[in-house]
């Protein structure tokens, strides 16, 4: 996976694929809301070890049924990168399975 800044119009076309993902001048987020605390916290520890494999790390916030994840890549000076939108859809793939929405 090339790890190079996208252009916009490379992150609106990836971002079409995440209807609930946002990105600000350089920062991919996204918050999912989930029916309890503990939900929620099951949630960030799953996020936790997903972002470990990937060696692809977010800001992760866990409110009171929140999960709020804000991510760019380091590596580049903190633009966004196809490692980013990775992690969106791999995070994408295991919210349904804790409730989020
Ligand atoms: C040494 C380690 O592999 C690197 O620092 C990884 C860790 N997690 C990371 N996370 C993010 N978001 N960007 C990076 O460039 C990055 N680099």
């Amino acid at each position: 996976m090339p790890v190079a800044p996208l252009s916009q119009k490379e992150i609106e076309d990836r971002l079409a694929e995440l209807p609930d993902w946002s990105a600000d001048a350089d920062r991919l987020t996204r918050t999912y809301r989930l029916g309890t605390h503990f939900a929620a916290t099951a949630m960030v520890v799953h996020v936790a070890q997903v972002q470990e494999e990937l060696d692809h790390h977010s800001d992760l916030t866990l409110g009171y049924n929140t999960v709020s994840l804000t991510v760019n890549t380091h590596s580049v000076g903190g633009a966004i990168t196809d490692l980013d939108f990775q992690l969106a859809h791999r995070v994408e793939d295991l919210a349904p399975g804790h409730g989020a929405a």
